[in-house]
Parts: structure tokens; sequence; C-alpha cells
């Protein structure tokens, strides 16, 4: 999928160079209008996804919106000569409008972390920001396929769930908390260990996406290259969970993973766009509501289909190391849950 992306992305670039064959390379590969939404979208994360999402053949119309900033984003990012149509939205008055329509929403708006902090630290103010835009989701384009970026999503993917409730809204199969770049770190810290091939590695990672809820199951990963001790996984799995931790550091005050994270967030809306489409086995790791352990909502591996949510597949065998790692996780991750579900009924 990630291959997949990236070639049309190339293709893409590769193409540009002649208008008309950009035109004739779409037209010869009919895909339905789909509208993106981008709530953020002048942000360190919104402002390089909307470049990603510019480049994906996949988007007929690109909505940008934030509080401010986004004419100038829009303006920029419209001259790119690809596919979709590009229209920034700001303040209040215009959120109805960038929404209405829209197939996909991806919410990377709030504040991000500066060092010494948890992701919960941010829930006080991302709690509200994250609640008012999910009720105009509700509004708006309630049908739309929810790809919720905005940290703590331990917690901001609950308040949605009961933002839609409240609404009358919720559909379980749309709500997706964006965890991809936990993957994408454990696929590239792998590979680096492992010796093998970046672009070829694959490996799930489940739970939640904040320190130990983060669990990749390294026993699990393809291909399998050099056999990596006890020692390797435990540094490896550690690296992983605080690999947002190792950009809040190295950013040093200025912020947390932008660049990363807008290609995983393109990455997880070109998974979607395409279930959407109808595209088969379109499988990516998310965190969605599930019955796979006793929480009400867990990452795992997710096939994606035309309603967003086709099946939440299970977790496979894990090794003694990985049972361990998920009895540890469950109490933080179900008082996260608990607090979102609190603040949205408050
Ligand atoms: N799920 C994940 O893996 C990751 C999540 N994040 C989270 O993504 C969020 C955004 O991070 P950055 O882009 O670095 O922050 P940023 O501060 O650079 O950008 C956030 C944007 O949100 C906008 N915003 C604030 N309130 C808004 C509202 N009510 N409506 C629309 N837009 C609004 C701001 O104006 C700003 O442009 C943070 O909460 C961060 O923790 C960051 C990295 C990875
Ligand atoms: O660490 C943060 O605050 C941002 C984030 O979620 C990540 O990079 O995984």
């Amino acid at each position: 999928m990630r291959a997949s992306m990236l070639r049309s992305i190339e293709t893409v670039l590769k193409r540009s160079s002649s208008s008309h064959v950009v035109r004739r390379s779409f037209g010869s590969e009919p895909s339905p209008d789909r509208k993106v939404t981008v709530l953020g979208a002048a942000g360190g994360i919104g402002q390089p996804l909307a470049l990603l999402m510019k480049l994906n053949p996949l988007v007929s119309k690109l909505a940008l919106y934030d509080i401010a900033a986004t004419p100038g984003v829009a303006a920029d990012v419209s001259h790119i000569n690809t596919r979709s149509e590009v229209k920034g939205y700001m303040g209040d008055d215009q959120l109805g409008e960038a929404l209405e329509g829209s197939d996909v929403v991806i919410i990377p708006a709030g504040v991000p972390r500066k060092p010494g902090m948890t992701r919960d630290d941010l829930f006080n103010i991302n709690a509200g920001i994250v609640k008012s835009l999910c009720t105009a989701i509700a509004k708006y384009c309630p049908n739309a396929v929810i790809n919720m970026i905005s940290n703590p999503v331990n917690s901001t993917v609950p308040i949605a769930a009961e933002v839609f409730k409240k609404a009358g809204t919720y559909d379980e199969k749309k709500l997706f908390g964006v965890t991809t770049l936990d993957v994408v770190r454990a696929r590239t810290f792998y590979a680096g260990k492992a010796g093998v091939n970046v672009a070829d590695v694959d490996v799930p990672v489940v739970g939640g996406h904040a320190g130990i809820t983060i669990l990749p199951l390294f026993s699990q990963a393809t291909p399998r290259g050099s056999n990596l001790s006890d020692e390797e996984i435990t540094a490896l799995t550690k690296r992983t969970q605080d690999g947002g931790t190792e950009v809040v550091e190295a950013k040093a005050g200025k912020g947390s993973a932008t660049l990363s994270m807008a290609y995983a967030g393109a990455v997880f809306a070109n998974a979607c766009l395409k279930g959407l489409n109808g595209v088969p086995d379109i499988v990516e790791c998310s965190y969605v509501q599930s019955t796979i352990t006793e929480l009400p909502f867990f990452a795992s591996k997710v096939r994606l289909g035309k309603n967003g949510v086709e099946e939440v597949l299970g977790l496979g065998n894990l090794t003694d190391f990985e049972k361990q790692g998920l009895e540890n996780l469950k109490s933080e991750l179900q008082s996260s849950i608990e607090k979102g579900i609190k603040f949205a009924n408050a």
C-alpha cells in the first residue's frame, strides 16, 4: 500500500511536466469524485498533509480549514497541477461549507506537545477543539469517514464517538484514530535492526497511541531478517513507544512530529479512499471501536471497505513479552477512554 501510494505520487510528479498528459492519465484511470477535508490545515501537520493529499489522484476536491491562514495555504497548494480542486476555509462561519459533501475528514487540529509533556497533557485544550469540530461534522457531513490525528488519540476518538452518538449520527465503522505513524516508525526501526529492505517491511502495532499503550508486534514482522535477541526486541519496542517523544525532544520546544505524521496521515487517508472506492484487501492498523479485547476502543489491523471498517482483525499469536505488554497497557488505555467519554458527556 505504501509502495503503491509512492508510485502514484511519483507518477503524478513525472506526468505533471505535461498537463495534457495529466488529464489523459486521470481520464484513463477513472476514480469516483471524492472530497477530502483537512481540519487544522494551516498547522505543522496540516500543511504537508494538504500537499500530500493534493498529490493523491483519488481526491477530486480538497477543502483546507483552519481558524486562520488557510487562504495562503490553499492558494499555494492549488497551483499544483493535479486532479483536485482546492479551497481554503477560515473561521467558524466557513466550517460548514468546508465539511459539506466530504467523504473523508482528516483532523490534525489542536496543540502539539513540548518537551516534558505527555500526550494526555494536551487533553484540556484539544478535547474541546475535537468536541466542537465533531459537532460540526455531525451536522454537515454525518456520513464522512473520520481520521482523528489530534492528541491524545486514546481519548479524542472516544470523545468523537460520544459527540456523534448524542447527535444520532454515530457509525462506528467510520471513526478511526490514526496510529499509522507508530507503524511507520516500527517498520523503519525494525528494518534497520533486522537488516531487511525497509520498503518491504510490515509490523502490526496494536493498543493505543501513547507510551506503553503503543504495542508493536515484532514477532509478526515481515519479512524475517536476522534473528533479533530479546534485548533487541525490548529496545525496538521502547523506541517505537517513545518515537513521538524522540521527535518532541529533538525539536526542543518547536512542536512534535509533523512531516512523518503528514506522510502517515496521507498513507492512512489513501487507504480509506481506496476502501471507499471498493479496492479489495486494504488493511491498515487503526484505533477503532473494537471487541477484540475487553477495551471498547483498541488499535489493531482493520480491513477497510466501502463503508469504512469492514472487519477488525484479531491480534494473532503473541509472544510472552507481547502478552505482558498487552496486559500492561490495558489500565492506562481504559482510563484514557473513560476520560474522553466523561468529558464529552459533561
Ligand atoms: N496521531 C498521531 O500520530 C500524531 C498526532 N499529533 C497531534 O496532531 C495535532 C496537531 O499537531 P501540529 O500540526 O504539529 O500542531 P500545530 O499547532 O502546528 O497545528 C495545529 C493547527 O490546528 C489549528 N486549530 C486549532 N484549533 C482549531 C480549530 N478549532 N479548528 C481548526 N483548526 C484548529 C491551529 O490553528 C493550527 O494551525 C496535535 O494534537 C499533535 O499532538 C502529532 C503527531 C502525530
Ligand atoms: O508525540 C507526540 O506528541 C506526537 C505524536 O503523537 C507522535 O509523534 O507520535
